[in-house]
């Protein structure tokens, strides 16, 4: 299964001054993690990391540090997460006809999850792990006010794996082009395009870091799994 690795972000609401993947997590850069995640993972034959090209020398040497198994390719990073996806798509290797699709910030995806999100992209595709939502969610107004309440049953957070039938994805992101749309997901072009996206259940676990305070949770989910 060939992976792609959107890992080209700034990190805005880490509030960094660098890209927030090469922060620190227990002593390892959080792309360190997310690496050894897909390096483990039996189904995983190829990475494709996507960075912004002043962050290559940092990759280069995480990975020499890791001396991961597996062939690697680092693909120049867009200004959006959709714009680095679509780069990577067209770096693919040419056999590539199922694509999964894994967020760098998502560094505590087991590699259980990869895999069972590999046996996935064989049977549909298009999917996403996803979990299903805790807290009751309220739609707002723009002045706050409450529209409605959805029943729960049918909310799941999203997640990353997403995995997709690489021609179709390819063909939905062309269109996203076209169409101007903006999207924070693959899934979303795929189901703009009239595609179905099944849910895979995912891991509570794979928190996507985004702000210092997912840093904290991080460490203790770490923590509670390797030890001290
Ligand atoms: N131009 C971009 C923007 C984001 N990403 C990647 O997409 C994933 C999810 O994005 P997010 O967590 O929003 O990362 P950032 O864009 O770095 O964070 P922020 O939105 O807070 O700036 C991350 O692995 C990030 O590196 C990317 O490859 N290219
Ligand atoms: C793809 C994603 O990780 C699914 O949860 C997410 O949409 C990435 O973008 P976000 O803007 O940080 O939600």
């Amino acid at each position: 299964m060939y992976l792609l690795i959107p890992a080209a972000g700034i990190g805005k609401r880490m509030g960094s001054d660098r890209n927030k993947l090469l922060l620190n997590l227990r002593s390892r850069p959080i792309i360190a993690w997310t690496l050894l995640a897909a390096e483990a993972s039996q189904a995983i034959r190829w990475i494709g990391i996507v960075v912004q090209p002043e962050d290559w020398d940092d990759l280069k040497n995480i990975l020499v540090k890791l001396n991961l198994k597996k062939p690697v390719e680092l693909i120049v990073g867009g200004s959006t997460r959709q714009e680095s996806v679509y780069n990577g798509l067209q770096a693919l290797p040419n056999d590539a006809q199922q694509v999964l699709i894994h967020d760098g910030a998502r560094c505590l995806a087991t590699p259980q999850l990869l895999d069972k999100c590999a046996d996935a992209a064989l049977n549909y595709p298009g999917f996403i792990a996803a979990v299903p939502v805790k807290d009751t969610i309220k739609v707002v107004d723009d002045s706050g006010i409450i529209q409605s309440t959805p029943n729960r049953q049918y909310l799941w957070a999203a997640q990353t794996p997403q995995g997709f039938d690489v021609n179709l994805l390819k063909q939905c992101h062309a269109e996203g082009i076209q169409q101007g749309w903006e999207v924070t997901d693959d899934a979303a072009l795929f189901e703009k395009c009239g595609y179905k996206v099944k849910i895979v259940e995912g891991e509570e676990t794979n928190l996507k870091i985004t702000t210092p305070q997912d840093l904290a949770i991080a460490e203790f989910i770490l923590q509670t799994r390797f030890g001290n």
